[in-house]
């Protein structure tokens, strides 16, 4: 996979190059590219952004400056592998499943805006041409789409093959049953006074799965009554019922 970055923000991305996400650029599993959107500006103030029409408060960003700068990222359009990926409060939420979705494309070009966002008209005409999703991180606002990208290119990437030492671990994701991951416990046995849950210990494998599966729920249930009501209702036997 080769995912490229545009933001007027390119050392917001340097994590990209870090850790897990480091390892698998090194190893080949994906390239990733960070372009400085000012780099497809002529003016000498290098300008990204100008006044709202129809008034109001802040910045928008200039849909010249981005469509020479996607029109050059991106290459020709017709029958492009990439999806363009524009961060936005205003988006459809990102969530694992989208996560999952989008391992299956070539490329990812993420369009970073800052200040009030981007022309809608940037999104309108790429939308003609390719997939193209506007999509939040999340039911807060933050400055730009910098830190989103962020969020989106590790969730991604870490489902890609290879790129997790255990892939068990991206197949046992929180929210793969539907269900928040339980508590997790490792050594010392007592710590601060606080024992770890004998049946971990109990080397019972069915035990540690039932009493694992009923934290589980417990916790769902507790933080996130929302995933337990959107479960299939084949989804629950009768053990968890009791839970
Ligand atoms: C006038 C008045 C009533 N308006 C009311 C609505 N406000 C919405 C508004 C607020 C801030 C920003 C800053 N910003 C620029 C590009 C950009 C990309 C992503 C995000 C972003 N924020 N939160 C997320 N989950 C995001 C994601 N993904 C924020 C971004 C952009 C837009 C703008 C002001």
């Amino acid at each position: 996979m080769r995912i490229d970055v545009v933001t007027i923000f390119p050392s917001y991305l340097a994590p990209l190059r870090e850790a897990l996400l480091g390892r698998a650029i090194d190893r080949g599993l994906i390239e990733v590219a960070v372009h400085d959107l000012r780099d497809w500006t002529h003016d000498v103030h290098q300008a990204v952004d100008d006044s709202p029409y129809g008034g109001g408060p802040g910045m928008v960003m200039k849909p010249q400056v981005w469509g020479e700068a996607l029109d050059s990222v991106i290459g020709p359009v017709i029958d492009s592998p990439a999806r363009l990926v524009v961060p936005t409060p205003a988006g459809r939420p990102f969530t694992q499943q989208l996560a999952h979705e989008w391992t299956s494309a070539e490329r990812l070009v993420f369009a970073c805006g800052r200040y009030e966002g981007i022309d809608q008209r940037v999104v309108d005409h790429y939308a003609q041409r390719m997939p193209v999703d506007e999509v939040s991180i999340g039911d807060y606002v933050l400055v730009g789409g910098e830190v989103a990208v962020l969020v989106m290119v590790e969730a991604v990437v870490r489902l890609l093959p290879g790129v997790l030492g255990n892939p068990r671990s991206a197949a046992e994701d929180s929210f793969s049953d539907g269900l928040l991951e339980g508590p997790a416990y490792t050594r010392p046995e007592v710590w601060r006074d606080l024992p770890v849950p004998p049946v971990l210990r109990s080397g019972d494998h069915a035990a540690v799965d039932r009493w694992r599966r009923d934290r589980a729920l417990e916790r769902t249930a507790r933080l996130r009554p929302d995933l337990l009501a959107a479960l299939p209702p084949d989804a629950l036997d009768e053990a968890d019922r009791a839970v």
